[in-house]
C-alpha cells in the first residue's frame, strides 16, 4: 500500500469578505504514485485548497485552519522559506488558464531557459539545451515547438508546454487545476495521455482539479469530492 504523500487535516479556510468559511473541515490524502481527483462545482474552493498546497494563499484576508502536511511540515504554519524551498521545486503547479499565461513575446524555449536558469544559474549550455529537449519530449512535444511563440501553437501544445514549464525542477508533486478546461475533446486526451505517461514512466504523484465528474472518473486512482 502506497503511503500518504501530503495529508490535508480538517482543513478550514473562510476569506474575511465571506461570512462563512469557503473549506469547512476537509481532510484527505494524496498517496504516493496516484493520481487524485478534487472535483467540485465552481466556486467551491477547489483553487482556494491549491493556493493554500503552494503556501499561496493571500494572508492578509484569508484565515486557515487545520494542517497541511508534508514531509513532517505544516505547511500552513511554515514560514516563506521554508515554503520557497518546497513550491516549485517539490510540490509544482499547472494554473488554471496556464496555457494563455505564456509571455506572448517569449518563445517556449526563452520561457523554459528563465525556469532553468533560476533553478541553476551555472547551468551549461550544452546541459540547457538537453534539459529543454527532455522537456519537450516528456510531453510529446516535438523540439521544433521549443522555437514557437504562443500564438503559433495550438491550444493543447500550449497547455503541454505549461506542464513542461512547471515540470523544470522534477516535482515529486504535481497539481494540475483545470488542465484540460477549454480544450475540445480530441485535444484533451492528447494531453491527458500525456498526464498518464508521466505518471506511468516517472512514478509522478499527481493532484487533478476538475470541476468535471466524467474526466475526473477517466483519469484517476481516486476522488475526493468538494460539497
Ligand atoms: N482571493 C480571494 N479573496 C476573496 N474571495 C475569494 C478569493 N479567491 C476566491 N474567493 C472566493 O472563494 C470562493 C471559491 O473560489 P475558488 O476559486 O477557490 O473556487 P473554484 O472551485 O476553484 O472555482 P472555479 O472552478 O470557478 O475556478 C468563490 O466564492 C470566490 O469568489
Amino acid at each position: 500500500m502506497s503511503k500518504a504523500i501530503l495529508q490535508i487535516k480538517s482543513l478550514s479556510i473562510r476569506y474575511d469578505n465571506h461570512v462563512d468559511p469557503i473549506i469547512k473541515d476537509l481532510s484527505f490524502d494524496l498517496y504516493e504514485s496516484e493520481i487524485l481527483c478534487l472535483r467540485g462545482r465552481s466556486g467551491s474552493g477547489k483553487s482556494t485548497i491549491v493556493a493554500a498546497i503552494m503556501g499561496m494563499l493571500p494572508d492578509y484576508h484569508a484565515q486557515s485552519r487545520g494542517e497541511i502536511s508534508y514531509q513532517g511540515k505544516n505547511l500552513l504554519t511554515s514560514t516563506e522559506a521554508e515554503l520557497r524551498a518546497i513550491r516549485w521545486k517539490e510540490i509544482a503547479l499547472v494554473p488554471q488558464s496556464s496555457m494563455n499565461s505564456f509571455n506572448p513575446v517569449y518563445t517556449i524555449r526563452r520561457s523554459l531557459r528563465e525556469m532553468i536558469i533560476l533553478q541553476d544559474p551555472t547551468v551549461s549550455k550544452k546541459e540547457m539545451e538537453k534539459r529543454e529537449e527532455y522537456l519537450m519530449e516528456l510531453v510529446y512535444l516535438d523540439k521544433q515547438v521549443l522555437s514557437c511563440y504562443p500564438h503559433e501553437m495550438s491550444g493543447g501544445m500550449k497547455q503541454r508546454a505549461a506542464i513542461a514549464l512547471a515540470m523544470v525542477y522534477t516535482p515529486r508533486i504535481l497539481i494540475l487545476d483545470e488542465a484540460t478546461t477549454g480544450l475540445d475533446t480530441k485535444v484533451q486526451a492528447d494531453v491527458l495521455g500525456t498526464i498518464l505517461r508521466m505518471k506511468r514512466e516517472m512514478n509522478m504523484t499527481l493532484l487533478f482539479i476538475s470541476h468535471d465528474a466524467e474526466l475526473g472518473n477517466t483519469i484517476s486512482d481516486r476522488k475526493v469530492e468538494l460539497k
